[in-house]
C-alpha cells in the first residue's frame, strides 16, 4: 500500500464538454450519423484536455473515472455486474449500456431520479433476486491508463457499495443494502487491479452516509471500510462525503484502517472533524470551496477555517465539496457579465485556481499569495455594499404583499365559483404547458440571439407556432388548451432573463441527464418584475379560441431550485421576492381575463433536506411561498400546479398545503398509487394523475389509458378529476404527441360514457 499525502484536488469534474461536444457527438451517434469510433474518440480528446487543465493549474492530485457517456451510476451498475436482465440480449457494449440509459423499442430503460438536492439526475440501477454481482473493471482502468500516460497524478473514482446499494431499487421483493456482502469481495478485486495499473490512491464516493437513507450508517462503514482497509496489495483509500455532514458516520469511518477521508465544509461543518481523535492519522480532504454554487470563495474565511483543522488530521489537502460537475465549466466563456458581477463568481476553472490558491497559502504563508487575498476582499465588499444586492423598496413591498396573507377563500366556494365560470365537462382533458422544442423553434431564438433576425420576426414565427399548436388542441378535442411555451427556452431561465436580480449565462451549460443540459441562471440580487411577462402570449392563444387557455408560470421553488441562489440570505428571502414577482403576473393575467392559471412546483421535492430534522421547516416555507404567488387572485380564478420527477411520500401533506384547485402530478410509473397517498392526508381539491409517461417515446394504447383512468376513478371521484400526461411534452417529437394525445382523448370519452 502507498499513498503520500496530496494537498489540490477537486472530487470531480464536468464531463459534457466546455461546448457541450459530447452532448452533440452522442446525439449524433444515436441518430446513426456517426460510428463508435468518432465517438471514443471525441471523448477521448475530452478527457485528455480535461486532465492536462487541472494539472497545468497545479492540482497534485487528480480524479479520474469521472467521465461518463451517460452517468456515473450507470457506470457503477456496468463496474459491478448489475444491469437488468432485460438488456442483457443486446451484444455491444456501449449499445447495451445506451439501452439501460434510455431503452429501445423493445425494452424500457432505468427509472431515472434525482441525485440528492440536486437538478442532476441519475439511473437508478435495479437489484433483484437474479441480481449476480460480478466485476466489469475496464473503463476505469482505462481512463487510469490513460491518464497515467500523460503523466498526470491520476486517483480513480468509484461510487462505493453503501451508496451503490441504498440508491439503487429492490426488484421482487429485494433489498438493495441486504445485498452489501456479495459486493466487498468485487470492491477487494478492484482495489488491487487499480494497485496493480498504478493507482496510488482510490476516491470512493459515499454521499449516501450525510442522509437518513439508512438507520445504522456507523455499522455500515465500519463493516465495508473495516474490510477494505484489510485489504494488502491496495491504493490508499480516500472515501468521499459530499453534500451534508457525515456525523456518526465521520467517527465510524476515521477508526477504519483507510487513508483519508473527504467532507464537505460549505454544507457541514468544522467542529466535529475537529472534535474526533481518530483523524490525527488521516489525510483529511478538505471540501472548502464550493463546488454547488458559483460563488467565490471567501479566501480569507477559508484559511482561518482551514487553520483550525490542521491539528486535527495528519496532514490536509484543500478540495472542492463536492464535483464540479453541477458548475459551468469557466467564467472565460461569459462575454455579458459586467467586471463587477464577474469579480463576485467563480465557475470550475476558477474554483480549481482558488483550490491551488489556498493549497498554496497552507504549504508558503498567507503571504505568498497576499495579492489574491486581496482581490477577494475587494470583490466580496463590493458584492456586499452593490445597490443591486439590497433594494429597500423591493423589501417593503414584499413585506406588504406578505402581510395581505397567504390564504384564498375555502376550497369548496372557490369550486362553485369556478364551476360556474369555466362550465367544463366532467373530467377535462388538458397538457401540462410545453409542446415539441422543434429545431425550427431553437433554431429562430439562434438566429435572434445572433442577430440574423430581429424581435419583431422572431415573435411572428413563435405566434406562428402558437397558433400551430392552438389549432392541434382543438382539433384533437381537448379541453383547457395551452399556449405550448414555444417562447421559451426554458422554464426557469426564460422568467429570470425577465427579472432584476437575475443573470441569465449564455454559456453556463450543466449536465440535467444524460445528453440534456440546461444553464441555471444566477439569482445575485433584490427580485424585481420588470414587465408583464407572459400576458401578451396567453392574450394571443386565447384570442384563437373559444376553449380557455391555461396562464403557464413557474413558481418560486423551483425558480429556486434551478437557479445558483444567493449565500447572502436565508433560502426563504429569497422564494418570497420570487413569489412576490409571480403573484404580480398572476393578477396581471387575472386582469387580462385569464380564468386558468398554472403555477408549476415540480421541484418542491428536490429542495428537500437530506436530514429529516431539516425538512418540516423547508416544507413550511415553501408552502407558504407558492401561496404567497397565487393568493392574489379572485376565487373564480383557477390555479393548478404540476409536479412531477419525484416520489412525493415525504412531501404529499405539503401538496395538500399548496392548496391549489387542480393538481397535475407524475402518476403513470407507479400505476396511481399517488391518489391513495393523497386521499390519506384528507386532499380533497380536484387531481390530474398523468396517464402516460412523457420521458418514453412509446405512444400509450387507448386501452391502457382507460385502465389508467379506471384506476384512477376507484381512488377519486369523477368530480375530482381531471386528465392529463405525466409532464409537458417538450422533449417529445410531434408524431409522438399528436399521436398520444388522440388516444388520451379517446379514452377520456369512453371513460366519460361509464359514469
Ligand atoms: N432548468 C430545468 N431543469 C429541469 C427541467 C427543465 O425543464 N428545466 N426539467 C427536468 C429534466 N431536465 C431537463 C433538462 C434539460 C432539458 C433540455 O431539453 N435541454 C435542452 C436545452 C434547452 C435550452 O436551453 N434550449 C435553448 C438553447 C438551445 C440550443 O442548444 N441551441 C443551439 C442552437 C439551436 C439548434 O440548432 O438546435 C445552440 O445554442 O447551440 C433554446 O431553446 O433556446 C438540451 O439539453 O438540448 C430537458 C429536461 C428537471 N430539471
Ligand atoms: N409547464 C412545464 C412544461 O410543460 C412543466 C414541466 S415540469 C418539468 O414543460
Ligand atoms: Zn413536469
Amino acid at each position: 500500500m502507498t499513498g503520500t499525502p496530496f494537498t489540490a484536488t477537486t472530487l470531480g469534474s464536468a464531463r459534457i464538454g466546455p461546448n457541450r461536444q459530447l452532448k452533440r457527438a452522442v446525439e449524433a451517434y444515436w441518430a446513426g450519423r456517426t460510428d463508435q469510433a468518432q465517438l471514443h474518440a471525441l471523448a477521448a480528446d475530452l478527457r485528455v484536455a480535461g486532465l492536462r487543465e487541472l494539472h497545468a493549474a497545479g492540482l497534485d492530485s487528480i480524479p479520474v473515472n469521472t467521465f461518463s457517456f451517460y452517468d456515473q451510476m450507470l457506470d457503477t451498475a456496468v463496474l459491478l455486474g448489475a444491469l437488468p436482465p432485460r438488456v442483457a440480449g443486446i451484444a455491444d457494449d456501449l449499445d447495451r449500456y445506451f439501452a439501460a440509459a434510455r431503452g429501445t423499442g423493445r425494452v424500457a430503460p432505468l427509472e431515472m431520479t434525482k441525485w440528492f438536492d440536486t437538478n442532476y439526475h441519475y439511473l437508478v440501477p435495479e437489484i433483484s433476486s437474479s441480481t449476480t454481482f460480478s466485476l466489469h473493471p475496464d473503463k476505469v482502468l482505462d481512463e487510469l491508463t490513460e491518464a497515467l500516460a500523460l503523466g498526470v497524478p491520476a486517483r480513480p473514482v468509484v461510487i462505493g457499495p453503501i451508496t451503490f446499494l441504498l440508491l439503487s431499487k429492490g426488484v421482487d421483493g429485494t433489498a438493495p443494502i441486504d445485498r452489501l456482502d456479495e459486493l466487498l469481495p468485487l470492491y477487494r478485486e478492484l482495489l488491487s487491479t487499480l494497485r496493480e495499473t498504478g493507482a496510488d490512491w482510490v476516491q470512493i464516493d459515499e454521499p449516501a452516509l450525510v442522509t437518513d437513507l439508512h438507520d445504522d450508517p456507523a455499522g455500515l462503514v465500519t463493516r465495508v471500510y473495516g474490510e477494505l482497509a484489510r485489504a494488502t496489495d491496495r491504493p490508499a483509500i480516500l472515501v468521499a462525503s459530499y453534500f451534508g455532514d457525515l456525523r456518526e458516520a465521520l467517527p465510524a469511518l476515521a477508526a477504519t484502517d483507510i487513508e483519508g477521508i473527504a467532507v464537505d465544509l460549505v454544507r457541514g461543518t468544522a467542529d466535529p472533524v475537529a472534535s474526533v481523535p481518530a483523524l490525527t492519522s488521516k489525510l483529511l480532504v478538505a471540501g472548502i470551496v464550493n463546488g454547488r454554487n458559483i460563488w467565490r470563495n471567501d479566501l480569507s474565511a477559508s484559511l482561518a477555517t482551514l487553520a483550525t483543522l490542521l491539528g486535527s488530521a495528519a496532514s490536509v489537502a484543500v478540495s472542492t465539496s463536492c464535483s464540479t460537475l453541477h458548475v459551468p465549466y469557466s467564467l472565460d466563456r461569459e462575454s455579458g457579465l459586467d467586471d463587477t458581477l464577474r469579480s463576485w463568481l467563480a465557475f470550475g476553472a476558477e474554483k480549481v485556481a482558488e483550490v491551488v490558491t489556498l493549497a498554496t497559502a497552507l504549504r508558503d504563508g498567507r503571504d505568498s499569495v497576499d495579492q489574491a487575498l486581496d482581490a477577494c476582499a475587494r470583490a466580496l465588499a463590493a458584492r456586499r455594499s452593490d445597490p443591486r444586492v439590497h433594494d429597500d423598496g423591493i423589501r417593503e413591498r414584499i413585506a406588504a404583499a406578505v402581510d395581505a396573507g397567504v390564504a384564498r377563500g375555502p376550497a369548496a366556494q372557490r369550486r362553485a365559483a369556478q364551476d360556474e365560470r369555466l362550465g367544463l365537462p366532467v373530467v377535462p382533458t388538458t397538457t401540462i404547458g410545453s409542446y415539441p422544442q422543434t429545431s425550427e423553434i431553437r433554431r429562430a431564438r439562434a438566429a435572434l440571439r445572433a442577430n440574423e433576425i430581429g424581435v419583431d420576426e422572431y415573435e411572428r414565427r413563435m405566434r406562428g407556432e402558437v397558433a400551430s399548436i392552438i389549432a392541434l388542441q382543438e382539433d384533437l378535442g381537448l379541453d383547457v388548451l395551452v399556449h405550448g411555451e414555444p417562447e421559451r427556452n426554458d422554464m426557469v431561465q426564460y422568467f429570470a432573463e425577465q427579472l432584476d436580480g437575475f443573470f441569465a449565462t449564455e454559456n453556463g451549460w450543466v449536465q440535467s441527464y444524460g445528453t440534456r443540459c440546461v444553464r441555471p441562471p444566477i439569482l445575485y440580487g433584490d427580485v424585481r418584475r420588470r414587465h408583464p411577462m407572459t400576458v401578451t402570449w396567453i392574450d394571443y392563444a386565447q384570442s384563437l379560441t373559444d376553449r380557455p387557455v391555461k396562464g403557464m408560470l413557474t413558481g418560486p421553488v423551483t425558480i429556486l431550485a434551478w437557479s445558483f441562489v444567493r449565500d447572502d440570505q436565508p433560502l426563504w428571502d429569497s422564494a418570497n421576492q420570487i413569489a412576490s414577482a409571480i403573484r404580480d403576473e398572476t393578477v396581471d393575467l387575472e386582469a387580462a381575463g385569464v380564468g386558468i392559471i398554472q403555477v408549476d412546483e415540480p421541484a418542491l421535492r428536490e429542495l428537500l433536506p437530506l436530514r429529516a430534522e431539516d425538512q418540516p421547516a423547508y416544507l413550511r416555507w415553501a408552502v407558504d411561498a407558492f401561496r404567497l404567488s397565487t393568493a392574489g387572485v379572485a376565487d373564480a380564478t383557477q390555479i393548478h400546479t404540476h409536479l412531477c420527477y419525484s416520489e412525493f411520500g415525504a412531501v404529499i401533506s405539503a401538496i395538500a398545503d399548496l392548496d391549489a384547485d387542480v393538481t397535475s402530478i407524475e402518476a403513470a410509473r407507479s400505476h396511481m398509487e399517488v391518489l391513495d397517498d393523497l386521499n390519506s392526508i384528507g386532499y380533497a381539491n380536484s387531481v390530474g394523475p398523468g396517464v402516460y409517461d412523457i420521458h418514453s417515446p412509446r405512444v400509450p394504447e387507448v386501452g391502457e389509458i382507460v385502465a389508467s383512468l379506471r384506476a384512477a376513478l376507484d381512488a377519486v371521484p369523477a368530480q375530482r378529476l381531471w386528465i392529463n400526461p405525466d409532464c409537458g411534452l417538450k422533449t417529445r417529437s410531434t408524431d409522438e404527441v399528436e399521436a398520444s394525445l388522440r388516444n388520451l382523448v379517446t379514452a377520456a370519452h369512453i371513460v366519460r360514457a361509464e359514469l
